[in-house]
Order: C-alpha cells, then sequence, then structure tokens
C-alpha cells in the first residue's frame, strides 16, 4: 500500500514541508547504491526536482523531513463565476438550439458541445470539488441546482441525454425561459438509441475533440475522478505523509459520497421524472424488488418503464425479517452478476426496510461497491432504513451481525405505496418517528402527540384524510421532519465511528429480545424507548410529566411499551453486556436528555437494571392493554416468526423437523458446490419448499391470542429445557420445536367442529398447545384428558393456560402414557378424538392399546403426528428409532381392517384414523 501512496504521489507531486520532526531513531547509513535505487524510485515529478535540486543532508536522509503528497489538484470555485457562467451557457446555448432548430438530435447536441459558452461551463465544473461543503455551502438555496452541478462535472463520461436532463433541469430553476428549448432537445434526443452514447465517444469536429481532450488530460493527473469515474456518486481524498527515506508513512483517507432525498407523491406514474431521470441515460433499469411490492405494484412498476422506453429487468426477492439473511444477499448478487450488473449503473430497490438492507448489503458488495437508489414502500423503509447507510442481515440468530455502509444514491419516499400495507406493519414503522422526535426534535414530538393516532389509523393518510389538505400536509409534514432528523443524526456519522447515536434510542436492550419475542421491530423498540425514557426519569433527566408524554404517545400509536419477555431480566442484562461489546466498551444508551433532546446513558449495572426493570414493569401495568402493543408479533401480521426458521438455507445445523427441512437443508449443500444459474434455480427450488409452511400458516385460520401465547412462550424455552435437563428435572432434553403448532392446531379444531366431538385426550401435553387449541373447539360440557410424562412440562402447561376461558375443560394427568391409558381404560373412559403426539417408539404399542381397550371410540378419530418422521423414510437412510416407530405405526395402520386413515403431508406428517369398527 505504502508503495503505491507513493507511487501515486510522484505522479500528482510531492512537496517537501520541512516541518520539524522529532530526531528519527539511529539508524545504519544508507549505502551508495541504496541510494541510488531510492532516488530512481522518483524518477518522476516534484521529486525528482527536490533530489536534483542540491544533495541530502545526513538529517534530512535519516527522515527529518517530511514529504506530502497531495492527491488531487483541483481548481479553486468562486459561486458567483459558476452561476455567471451557467445563466451564460443557458443563454448561448437557447441561441444555439434556436438556430439548428431543423437539425438532429445528434447534431444540436454537437453544435451545444461546440458553443464556447457550453465549453467553458463544463470544463470548469470538471475541475471542482463539487462534493466540498465549501461548494455546497455556495448553492443551498437552490438544491436542484446544486445536485445538476454534482452531475456536471462528470460530463465527459455521461450520456448524450443525461447531460441533456441537467441542461433542462438548470434551465427550469434559472432561465425557465428557455426550458422549453432544453426540453425539446432532451424529447428528440430520448427517441432515439443513440441517446445513451456518452459525450466521450460523440464524434465532434476535430477542434471541440481536442479542447476536450486537453481538459481529460489535465484530469487525468489533476482528479481522475473528473474523466474516469467509477461511479458519478463517490470520490476519494487523502493525505499521504512520508518521511524522505519512505520509512514511515503517515495517511488519512476520506470518501465523500453524495446522495439526494425526496419525499415524492406518484412516483410511478409514467410522467414522473425522478427514476426517468436517474434510468432514461442508461437504457435501462435492473430492479430488485420486494415480492409483495410486486404483487400490488408490479404492473405499474412495468408500464412506468415501459412508456419510458427503458428496459427493466425485475428480480423479485422474498423480503421479510426471515429472510434477512447471507444467503438471500447471495441470491441477489448471483442476480446481478447474471444481468450484468454494471458498476456504475444504480440498481433499484424497491420495497420495505427488509428488502432495503438485503439488496443494499448486496449492492455494497457488488463490485465492492455499487451504487443503488431506494424506493421505499413502507414507512419503516420511508424514514429509516431506506436512507440509512447501514446495509446488513441477520446471522446466527443475532440481529444485524453482518453489513456494511452503504448510503442509496437516491431514496424516494412516496406514501401512495403505503395504502397496501397491513395496518399492523405501518404502526410498527411509526416508533422510529417516535423515537426521531423525542431524541432530536421537539415539533415533531407534538406533531406526533396530536395526531399520532390518526396516522396510524389512516395509513397515513393513505386510507382516510384523503380528502383533507391540511391533514395530508401533515402526514408529509411528519415524514419529511422524521427524514429530516434521520439524516442529520446519522449521515455526519456514516459509518459510526462514534456512538453518540440518537438513532439508537430503543435499539439498547430490544436486540435481545426481539427474535425470541417475535415482535415486530417497531414493537421492541416500543418497549425500548418506554424503559429508555422511564430510566432518563430516574436519572433526573425527563420530568414526570414528560417521561409520561412519552410513554403515552407509544400506547396512544398502540405500540408495545411491555412484553413478558421482558420479565426475563437476566437475558435483558446479557443484551446490555452484548451491547456495551459492540458500542466499543461504553453503553452509551441513548434516551432523552429532555424531550426533543438527546442524552446518553453510560452505566446501568446488573441489580439496578433488574429493580428498574420491575418498576417499569409495574408503570406499564397501569397503562391500556397494559402496555401491551396491538398486533405487536409478526405473527400477527401475516409474517412468519423470525425465530421459526434458521438462517440460511446452506445452514447445516438447521433444526431438521420436517421432511421439507431435509429438503432444504440438502438444497443448501447442493447449492454451495454449483455457481451461477444452477445455483440460482436450487435457491428458487429452496425457497419454495420453504416457503410452504409458512404459506400454509398464513393462509389457515389464525391462533386465538390465548394460544399465540403460548407459542411465543415456549419459543423461548429452550435454554430453560437445557437447564432443567441438567438439573435433573426432565428424563430427556426438550425443545421449543416440539410444539405442535398453528397449521395442526386449526386441524384439529376442524375435525372437532365437522365431527361434533366432546371427549378428546390429547397423548403428549408439552407445553399445552394442542390442549389448548383442542378444548376451544369443543362445547363446553366436553373435556380434554392430557397426558404427559414430564412435570415440568405440566406445570408449564398449565400456566399457559391461564387466562383462557377455555382452561377449565382441560384435566392434565401427568406420567407414562401407557401407564395413563391403563388407568382411564379401567375407568372405562373412551374419547371422540385422540391426538397422538408422543415419543414415536411406542407409537404402535400405545395405538393397540387405544383400540384394544376402547379408548377410541367407533366411528371416533385418531389423529397421528411426526408419521413421515423427517423424512427419514424418503431419505433412503438407515432409520432411527423415532423413524422405526413411526414406520411401525404406518404399517400397522395399512394392516388393520378396523381402521381407514389418509396421511396429510403437513409438517411432519399427520395422519387422520377413523375407526370403523
Ligand atoms: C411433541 S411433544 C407434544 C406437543 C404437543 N402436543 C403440542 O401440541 O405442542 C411430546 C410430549 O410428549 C411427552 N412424552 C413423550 N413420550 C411420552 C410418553 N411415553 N408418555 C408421556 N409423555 C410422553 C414429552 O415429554 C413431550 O412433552
Amino acid at each position: 500500500m505504502a508503495a503505491l501512496s507513493v507511487a501515486i504521489g510522484a505522479q500528482h507531486g510531492l512537496r517537501s514541508s520541512g516541518a520539524a520532526r522529532p530526531a528519527a531513531p539511529a539508524r545504519t547509513q544508507p549505502d551508495e547504491s541504496l541510494s541510488k535505487s531510492l532516488t530512481g524510485c522518483f524518477a518522476l515529478g516534484a521529486v525528482a526536482a527536490v533530489h536534483r535540486k542540491r544533495s541530502l543532508t545526513l538529517r534530512e536522509w535519516r527522515g527529518e523531513r517530511t514529504m506530502e503528497i497531495n492527491y488531487y489538484q483541483l481548481d479553486a470555485m468562486k459561486a458567483s463565476n459558476i452561476r455567471k457562467k451557467t445563466e451564460t451557457m443557458l443563454e448561448e446555448g437557447a441561441a444555439v438550439l434556436k438556430g439548428c432548430a431543423e437539425e438532429s438530435a445528434q447534431q444540436k447536441m454537437l453544435l451545444l458541445l461546440s458553443s464556447p459558452a457550453v465549453k467553458e461551463l463544463l470544463v470548469a465544473m470538471s475541475r471542482l470539488p463539487v462534493f466540498s461543503h465549501e461548494f455546497g455551502l455556495a448553492f443551498k438555496d437552490d438544491l436542484t441546482v446544486l445536485s445538476v452541478l454534482k452531475q456536471l462535472k462528470y460530463f465527459w463520461s455521461l450520456s448524450q441525454s443525461h447531460l441533456a436532463i441537467l441542461l433542462e433541469r438548470l434551465a427550469e430553476q434559472l432561465r425557465l425561459e428557455h426550458a422549453a428549448a432544453f426540453q425539446s432537445l432532451l424529447q428528440e434526443l430520448a427517441e432515439s438509441d443513440d441517446h445513451v452514447v456518452a459525450i466521450k465517444d460523440l464524434k465532434m469536429p476535430e477542434a471541440v475533440r481536442a479542447f476536450y481532450g486537453e481538459n481529460a488530460i489535465h484530469l487525468e493527473a489533476a482528479d481522475p475522478h473528473g474523466v474516469f469515474p467509477t461511479s458519478i456518486y463517490r470520490q476519494c481524498d487523502g493525505l499521504t505523509l512520508a518521511t524522505e527515506d519512505s520509512a514511515t508513512i503517515e495517511s488519512v483517507m476520506s470518501t465523500t459520497i453524495t446522495t439526494t432525498i425526496k419525499i415524492a407523491r406518484d412516483v410511478l406514474q409514467p410522467s414522473n421524472r425522478l427514476l426517468f431521470d436517474v434510468y432514461k441515460p442508461l437504457g435501462r433499469c435492473v430492479a430488485v424488488v420486494d415480492d409483495k411490492v410486486e404483487a400490488h405494484f408490479g404492473a405499474d412498476l412495468e408500464k412506468y418503464f415501459e412508456i419510458n422506453g427503458i428496459e427493466f429487468v425485475k428480480l423479485v426477492f422474498s423480503g421479510n425479517e426471515v429472510d434477512k439473511n447471507l444467503s438471500n444477499v447471495e441470491q441477489i448478487l448471483l442476480a446481478l452478476k447474471e444481468n450484468w450488473q454494471a458498476r456504475h449503473e444504480p440498481v433499484l430497490i424497491v420495497g420495505g426496510g427488509v428488502i432495503a438492507d438485503v439488496a443494499g448489503m448486496a449492492c455494497a458488495l457488488y463490485s465492492r461497491n455499487t451504487p443503488y437508489v431506494m424506493l421505499c414502500t413502507s414507512l419503516v423503509a420511508g424514514i429509516d432504513a431506506g436512507p440509512s447507510p447501514r446495509v446488513c442481515c441477520n446471522g446466527f440468530s443475532y440481529k444485524n451481525l453482518y453489513g456494511a455502509y452503504h448510503p442509496p444514491a437516491l431514496t424516494i419516499t412516496d406514501r401512495g405505496f403505503w395504502r397496501t400495507m397491513h395496518p399492523g406493519q405501518l404502526r410498527h414503522g411509526v416508533a422510529e418517528i417516535i423515537k426521531v422526535a423525542a431524541m432530536a426534535d421537539l415539533h415533531l414530538f407534538e406533531l406526533m402527540e396530536k395526531w399520532g393516532k390518526e396516522t396510524v389509523a389512516t395509513n397515513f393518510g393513505t386510507l382516510g384524510g384523503l380528502d383533507d389538505p391540511a391533514f395530508q400536509e401533515v402526514c408529509d409534514l411528519i415524514i419529511g421532519k422524521a427524514m429530516e432528523g434521520y439524516v442529520r443524526a446519522e449521515y455526519g456519522n456514516l459509518w459510526e465511528t462514534h456512538q453518540c447515536r440518537p438513532h439508537a434510542y430503543g435499539h439498547t436492550w430490544s436486540p435481545g429480545y426481539e427474535l425470541p419475542s417475535g415482535m415486530l421491530h417497531g414493537h421492541a423498540v416500543g418497549t425500548c424507548m418506554g424503559f429508555g425514557a422511564y430510566l432518563s426519569y430516574k436519572e433526573g433527566w425527563l420530568s414526570e410529566v414528560d417521561m409520561h408524554r412519552v410513554l403515552k404517545v407509544i400506547s396512544d400509536c398502540e405500540l408495545a411499551l411491555w412484553h413478558p419477555v421482558m420479565e426475563d431480566t437476566v437475558s435483558v442484562w446479557k443484551a446490555q453486556i452484548g451491547i456495551v461489546e459492540k458500542r466499543g466498551g461504553n453503553l452509551c444508551a441513548p434516551i432523552p436528555r429532555a424531550l426533543g433532546e438527546s442524552g446518553y446513558l453510560n452505566s446501568l449495572p446488573e441489580r439496578l437494571l433488574h429493580q428498574r426493570m420491575h418498576e417499569y414493569q409495574e408503570l406499564c401495568s397501569k397503562y391500556p392493554r397494559e402496555g401491551r402493543g396491538v398486533q405487536e408479533h409478526s405473527v400477527d401480521v401475516g409474517l412468519e416468526d423470525p425465530m421459526s426458521k434458521k438462517d440460511s438455507i446452506r445452514d447445516a445445523d438447521r433444526c431438521v423437523v420436517t421432511p421439507m427441512d431435509r429438503v432444504v437443508v440438502q438444497l443448501g449443500a447442493a447449492s454451495q458446490s454449483t455457481s451461477g444459474a444452477g445455483a440460482r434455480a436450487i435457491g428458487e427450488a429452496a425457497r419454495i419448499v420453504d416457503g410452504i409452511d409458512e404459506m400454509v400458516t398464513k393462509y389457515s385460520s389464525q391462533p386465538s391470542e390465548a394460544l399465540k401465547n403460548v407459542s411465543k412462550r415456549t419459543a423461548m424455552t429452550n435454554p430453560l429445557w437445557a437447564e432443567l435437563m441438567g438439573q435433573g428435572n426432565t428424563s430427556r432434553l426438550m425443545e421449543a420445536e416440539m410444539i405442535s403448532g398453528q397449521a395442526e392446531a386449526q386441524l384439529l379444531q376442524l375435525l372437532l367442529k365437522l365431527s361434533g366431538g366432546k371427549d378428546v385426550l390429547d397423548i403428549g401435553t408439552f407445553t399445552g398447545y394442542s390442549s389448548l387449541a383442542m378444548a376451544e373447539a369443543i362445547p363446553e360440557d366436553g373435556t380434554v384428558v392430557t397426558l404427559e410424562r414430564e412435570q415440568e412440562a405440566k406445570d408449564m402447561a398449565k400456566a399457559n393456560w391461564i387466562g383462557s376461558p377455555h382452561a377449565s375443560k382441560i384435566e392434565s394427568l401427568v406420567g407414562e402414557a401407557h401407564d395413563l391409558l391403563i388407568c382411564l381404560a379401567a375407568e372405562d373412559k373412551s374419547f371422540d378424538l385422540v391426538f397422538l403426539d408422543v415419543d414415536k417408539p411406542g407409537y404402535f404399542g400405545l395405538y393397540q392399546m387405544l383400540m384394544d381397550k376402547n379408548l377410541l371410540k367407533v366411528k371416533g378419530l385418531l389423529v397421528v403426528d411426526n408419521v413421515m418422521y423427517k423424512g427419514e423414510e424418503l431419505s433412503g437412510t438407515e432409520l432411527t428409532k423415532n423413524g422405526q416407530g413411526a414406520q411401525a405405526l404406518n404399517q400397522g395402520l395399512l394392516d388393520d381392517p378396523r381402521v381407514q386413515q389418509v396421511m396429510l403431508p403437513l409438517r411432519d406428517g399427520v395422519t387422520l384414523v377413523y375407526r370403523e369398527s
């Protein structure tokens, strides 16, 4: 690297600063040959001049003089000159266009490029530091002009239509009377295929080419960004200081990235220019589109590009939290490669926060960085994830474990897309607005206090209040302010080089419990913001009144202040340890110091955390819904619980619960040894197979609140089971994955409703899901007898049923199923429906007891789970004991003339057995 720096420096000129330096450590005196070879290294440029001028003193030779390497030599800029030159160019350009009205569009462009004022402006712009503070501030009162001038610097590499768009925009802003002339140039150009030809490739008169060619040669040395840019959105700079013998080099490097953010309406109306201006000059648009957005707006997207004559390549990917993994990033990378995505061509990303993260990360990785335009279709994307420089994905069950810093070149937020959002998904996005408001913008906070409820109720003015212009303005204002607050806080700390980040409010403790709780991100943030506000009050920062204002606005927007997962304060403490590590050894927890002002809490000892959390729980219990959010879980809004799937199809440790899991794992392994189209096809196949359970869950009736609660609580039990097993309190290691779940519960409920059964036997209680589901479906005088070997599981199930009006229908017995069946038979019990879901080796024996002892009534129904046992028989591998148990029952049923049965490929296979006699 050092050699490279010096070589660049030699090209661009080294200057000896001659700064006084502390004495260098003693070194051996270089011999003459070394001296010669070092001089030889600096054969070019100013260094050679320095060496030639006089011979070095020994002191100097030992490295006590410093060489400064200048990378770029940009012209000094004077805003008034640029403005004047621009206006003259517009005048002269319009006159040129008027004088050649009959010429072809290409000829018009050539005549323009030959005009002195155009030449002068373009060359001047190409030599200016257009990304500098000074330049930005000089044009701060006209951001359109600023944006155009930043691009004009690259005119030599831009396509004809791109340059025409820039000239048209300048005319609209500065010389409206000439705008029509430039507009018609653009229209004419856009109609020919040649509009994508770059200025540098036009066949221009020799003198004109020589003029621009000379500038290009100047730029090669002075500022290569202007002549050979990688893309028009990034520049680098640096300062390298080297001792004269090059033994020590000190350097700083920086990258400057330009970005534009627009809050707009009707972006997909074909006449809207936002996407046109980016993609028309490129001739095509490669887009990564969220599959749910595709369902609603896919046709509009296609129409937009078709009408505007832009080739459109649409790559549709799933954008659920559960899909936020490296495997999906890789699939996007493959798709980009297959479509010859170029490094200067911004990818269009259309969707919400997850697709912004995953596809944004793919762009960060593709050719090390490829620009992208973010078209935000959700609230979270629109004000937070969309313009965010952080792109990321989850890994090893940790949120955002992998990532990069790669902001979009253009972010577009159009509220119109939100009309199709699930209200629950929109609601949780509101947390991000409250976050900005409480930490950085009192005015925005007051707006949320006044309008928060209504914005949530109307999907931000897209499903209501459409005829109320004042409300529409309020909606835009809230979004604009939230966006501005976000950008203000984040863009000065793009690479998170320090941790004073107001935007991490609500993100300190919740990362530890968000995934296990199954909460939507915004609700998890809500709970964490509420806790943060309480801590602030306890610190003496927020007044009690203001603390309650924060809690109230969260609660009014129907977000969660509290979730039972937070009762596990040990896990919350672990989350704090993790976050301290992530924040470079500091807690640095952003919490409001006053309303609308940021503060940072840097210490919260463990005991105090436990205490504060309990106090906070008490406080939340007095809020509506006892602090709980409305539709607070992913499953409540039709999304899969992020914990229900492991991260990657390539994850060899993926928990194989069903035959589908086995297929997905196999496909994952296959995709590792394949690339290109093969890997993509395998990935697609894996996604389809993997999506079957999700689809079944999505389109089957949703479980009751009580059942949802059982699955949530069960999802958190794995560490507990390990502990209980370690203490000898269970006979074997249990796992949360043993739960039957929603689809099977729906099946059981439907069977009971269809058959009118009321005496039910549930063999294998676990945490009580199937028993409660069946209890919900039987009449008031019905009974569910449930059997369980483990006392701990029985206790847990009982606790899970508390609060359900159907709990009283359940009779829970503990012991070996075999023994308990003997007791039930002795009591002459018999059942309309039996659900068999215990250790598989005992299946056939238990079945025989059910039949022989008439525990299953004639005309009764037996439902058996796991009859495909993880696809073992299908895979042809040697069967485990469980696999053998399932097979024995399957064969036994086939051989038993008393029953009629059907095996359904639902999850791990469910067989319905009707007892004929
Ligand atoms: C797959 S889980 C049951 C899941 C439950 N039906 C549900 O809906 O979530 C199996 C349960 O049966 C219990 N079990 C396994 N073999 C048993 C046996 N032979 N006798 C009694 N209980 C048994 C296990 O302890 C475990 O809690």
